[in-house]
């Protein structure tokens, strides 16, 4: 990560140079199994994650979807009673490696929650949180990255002229999206996000996926939805988890007017979930 040189122009060429160097998979998931003690909730996972794509995890209730968006960021580690075997690269480096550092890990792999959940603190601390742990005190750089960071959230408009106001005065499709700008303060090369808009009302909903269209010129999105025509809507690609098995992943289009597996078409006309 580039945050300490981080300035409007040094971060518009780090977007430019991540386009350009990015032309593979950011995440490889191998033989992926997961216990939370004796409940095995994810069997055999076998995922390959493009960059620069929207990735849409879709499935019935309890089928293993936010527990593998939590093993990608090894949040899922922070329940003692978790085993995990199998293997996950993050850029062709095991996350379970001795040697991998989770703190990075957290730096490249930003996450955004169902419930907007922004610290109590005012709009600007909100953002400049991540940053400023990174060690970044100039005072017109952290200005600088407030402004970039909610543009890039489609809110600086609604709230440039009350940035030191709490963030909890904020509507919650408002807070969403301050969340998510707190998320791009730390330029993350992946966003994780776990039903951003289950807590949403339309319009706050329809501004996140026209936010997630845009952002995937720069990030890769991984994102687990109930919602089905969401998943339509905004993913290039999209895995059907049942039961802790991904029983498919293809191409949005492909899930949707052609999928392979009975069981993914019974879910997504609606037969079961
Ligand atoms: N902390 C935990 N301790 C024990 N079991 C858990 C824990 N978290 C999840 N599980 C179990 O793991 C399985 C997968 O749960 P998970 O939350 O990943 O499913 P999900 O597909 O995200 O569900 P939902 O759509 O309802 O959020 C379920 O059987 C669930 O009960």
């Amino acid at each position: 990560m580039t945050v300490s040189t981080f300035t409007a122009n040094s971060a518009a060429n780090t977007v430019k140079d991540k386009t350009e160097s990015k032309k593979g998979m950011v995440y490889n998931t191998k033989d992926l199994n997961l216990w939370y003690g004796e409940t095995h909730a994810l069997k055999n996972i076998n995922l390959e994650i493009q960059e620069n794509d929207v990735t849409a995890i879709i499935g019935p209730s309890g089928c293993g979807k936010s527990t593998y968006i939590k093993t990608l960021n090894r949040m899922v580690e922070l329940t003692p009673i978790v085993k995990i075997s199998g293997d996950i690269q993050y850029r062709e480096k095991s996350i379970f490696d001795k040697n991998f550092k989770v703190e990075d890990l957290r730096t490249h792999v930003g996450m955004v929650f169902q419930k907007p959940n922004p610290f109590p603190k005012s709009i600007y601390e909100n953002v400049v949180y991540g940053p400023k742990i990174h060690g970044i005190r100039d005072k017109k750089v952290l200005d600088q990255i407030v402004e970039k960071s909610l543009r890039g959230a489609a809110i600086w408009d609604e709230v440039k002229d009350r940035l030191h106001e709490n963030a909890y005065g904020l509507s919650g499709g408002q807070q969403q999206r301050l969340c998510i700008a707190r998320c791009l303060a730390i330029e993350p090369d992946v966003i994780l996000m776990d039903e951003p808009t289950s807590a949403l009302d339309p319009i706050s909903t329809l501004k996140v996926e026209e936010l997630v269209q845009e952002l995937k010129k720069d990030f890769s999105i991984i994102i687990v939805t109930h919602n089905m025509q969401q998943a339509a809507r905004i993913s290039d690609k999209t895995a059907f988890f049942l039961n802790g098995e991904v029983i498919e992943y293809a191409d949005t289009d492909v899930i949707f007017s052609n999928p392979t597996d009975k069981r993914t078409e019974d879910y997504i006309t609606g037969r079961f979930g």
